[in-house]
């Protein structure tokens, strides 16, 4: 048998790319990146006058088809490899990032009488608006003790399945009616790709409140939510969820011959991003957290058994690898942050003396960050610009810097967000090991491991430990691929187990960052501050945040 591929696409916050990858190493041998044409609407519906509320966070579901369309062919292109030779493919993505769909499996946002309804648009993971109707959800389940809700860190998130349903419902019962059914966006790319519809277990597991054992929540629990959600497990939701590792179905024709594959390539069930990235980064035993560092940041880790910890977002059986506890937590916006800083906030003389120098504003400010102590700034800052991920589980929070005064400078700043996220992290990284979840190594991966040399010093100081960083430009697609190359199996030239392809195909760099003492030190007293500010703000001693939040909305109606 010759060579052998497989393709794996990552279906990011802000964009797509597809990978294609040779199965006997892991190497990448040509990769492609398509912007989403439509990007991030969180103002504006497209072609439209309607404009968003506040917390609203959509996507365009052609965007999706169009990453395939674009970046597929052109890998292809790129490599000159025979498209027969590509066995399988498989895709990762963002979630919980969820649409409404027909009875067609059309988007109800395509529908031209539909489409200047907001709710008939895919809700991105980052869609913030359903807090009201998470509290209820977590008020409800915790009054009826629900045993659900350890599994989820004791609360559920507003960026997740129930919560973006009810508010559809709420919201928009119309639109509600009109749903055949609500989707993953995983769910429905691999359907438009095979032309079947199946549930991954991964998103069902982590953002649907599905568990292998027990299904979903029971029809009691939603009908004391609303009598109206009663029956959603068995009308929106409906469908059989398949395990990770299984073959999703094959490329038919019509997609074949838009993407340029075969038809029937090995299609495999999605997963989220940030847990492809764990097998990308070839971790498959417990006690290593992977850090998938982009836009947002999820925590991931294996264990062979079943904890509680606060503010996880979950823990799911086999949810990341057969045969263990795969923990998920986060950090809603890291990258984020930056990019608002880079944006939104950074002086026009920076963007200049980068430009002259030819940099970037990132780098400029990286740069120039490296030259400080830890400590030196003076400053700290709370990093909760996009709400508390883990551990507090509140998306109404918001951020905060301290310390400043008339000589506080750009570059102080920037070191302050990049020092607050690790701090965000070091919270994360507490509460798994003061429950019993083993964090002895760090691995990260994803655009900010591979771009920002500081954070990652900043990290390894922060949290105390050495950080592994992934090889792979792209380790979510690569983790995807993998998939694809079980979906195909070992007789096709693929393989028979995702453990098995981790192994062969996943590398990490030589270079690794590791903790300085000295910094470490000080980060010690800086925590130590951070904590008292976190509590604080976040556990209710003062809702300034929530205040504001709520007098700007009053302001704005
Ligand atoms: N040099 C850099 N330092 C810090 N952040 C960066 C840098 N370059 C890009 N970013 C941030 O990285 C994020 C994108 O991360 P990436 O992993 O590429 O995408 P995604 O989250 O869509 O998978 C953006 O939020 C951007 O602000
Ligand atoms: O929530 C999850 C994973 O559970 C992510 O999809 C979400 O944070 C978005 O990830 P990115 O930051 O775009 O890589």
């Amino acid at each position: 048998m010759g060579k052998k591929y497989a393709i794996g696409v990552d279906y990011g916050t802000q964009s797509g790319r597809a990978v294609l990858v040779d199965l006997a190493d892991g190497t990448e041998v040509a990769d492609h990146v398509t912007e989403y044409p439509h990007q991030v609407m969180d103002e504006q519906l497209p072609d439209s006058s309607v404009k968003l509320d506040l917390d609203w966070a959509l996507q365009h579901p052609a965007d999706y088809i169009e990453v395939l369309k674009r970046s597929v062919p052109a890998v292809i292109r790129q490599s000159g490899v025979d498209p027969a030779d590509v066995i399988g493919l498989g895709i990762d993505f963002t979630a919980c990032t969820m649409l409404p769909i027909d009875e067609a499996g059309e988007p109800l946002c395509f529908s031209p009488e539909l489409k200047d309804n907001p709710h008939s648009w895919v809700k991105l993971w980052k869609h913030h608006a359903a807090q009201d109707e998470a509290n209820l959800i977590n008020q409800i389940a915790e009054e009826r003790g629900e045993a659900f809700l350890s599994r989820y860190g004791g609360k559920i998130s507003s960026e997740w399945m129930i919560a973006k349903a009810w508010q559809i419902l709420n919201e928009a019962p119309d639109i509600y009616e009109r749903a055949d059914m609500f989707l993953e966006a995983a769910d429905w790319v691999i359907y438009k790709l095979t032309g079947s519809i199946s549930r991954n277990s991964c998103t069902a597991g982590y953002k649907g409140n599905w568990h292998k054992q027990d299904g979903y929540p029971s029809r009691d629990f939603f009908k004391a939510l609303d009598p109206r959600l009663e029956d959603i497990t068995t009308t929106k939701l409906r469908g059989d969820v398949v395990p990770l590792g299984t073959k999703a179905g094959e490329l038919t024709e019509e997609m074949a011959g838009w993407i340029g594959l075969k038809p029937g390539t090995a299609i495999a069930v999605g997963i989220i991003d940030a847990h492809a990235a764990v097998l990308g980064v070839g971790v498959v035993t417990p006690g290593k957290m992977v850090m998938a560092m982009g836009t947002s940041l999820c925590h991931l880790v294996l264990s062979d058994e079943e904890k509680q910890v606060e503010g996880m977002c979950g823990v799911v059986e086999d949810g990341i690898i057969p045969g263990y506890m795969g923990y998920e937590a986060g950090q809603s916006a890291v990258g984020d942050i930056f990019q608002w800083y880079v944006e939104e906030a950074v002086p026009a003389y920076v963007k200049e003396a980068a430009d002259k120098e030819g940099s970037g504003v990132y780098e400029w400010l990286e740069q120039r960050a490296a030259a400080y102590k830890p400590g030196e700034t003076g400053l700290l800052a709370l990093d909760w610009w996009n709400g508390n991920r883990s551990v507090l589980v509140d998306a109404d929070l918001t951020g905060l810097l301290i310390g400043c005064t008339l000589l506080t400078k750009p570059e102080e700043i920037y070191r302050a967000l990049l020092e607050a996220t690790a701090f965000g992290t070091r919270k994360v990284i507490d509460a798994f090991q003061e429950n019993g979840v083993a964090v002895d190594e760090l691995y990260a991966c994803g655009g900010l491991a591979q771009r920002n040399r500081l954070l990652m010093q900043i990290y390894a100081d922060v949290t105390n430990r050495e950080i592994k960083i992934a090889d792979s430009k792209q380790t979510p697609a690569l983790g995807a691929a993998m998939f694809g190359a079980v979906a195909a199996g070992a007789e096709k030239g693929g393989y028979d187990s995702i453990v098995d392809a981790a192994k062969k195909m996943a590398r990490v760099r030589k270079e690794t960052f590791k903790p300085i003492p000295e910094h470490t030190a000080v980060y010690e007293k800086l925590y130590e501050e951070y904590s008292k500010l976190h509590d604080y703000f976040g556990r209710g001693g003062n809702d300034v945040m929530k205040h504001l939040k709520a007098i700007k909305e009053d302001a704005r109606a």
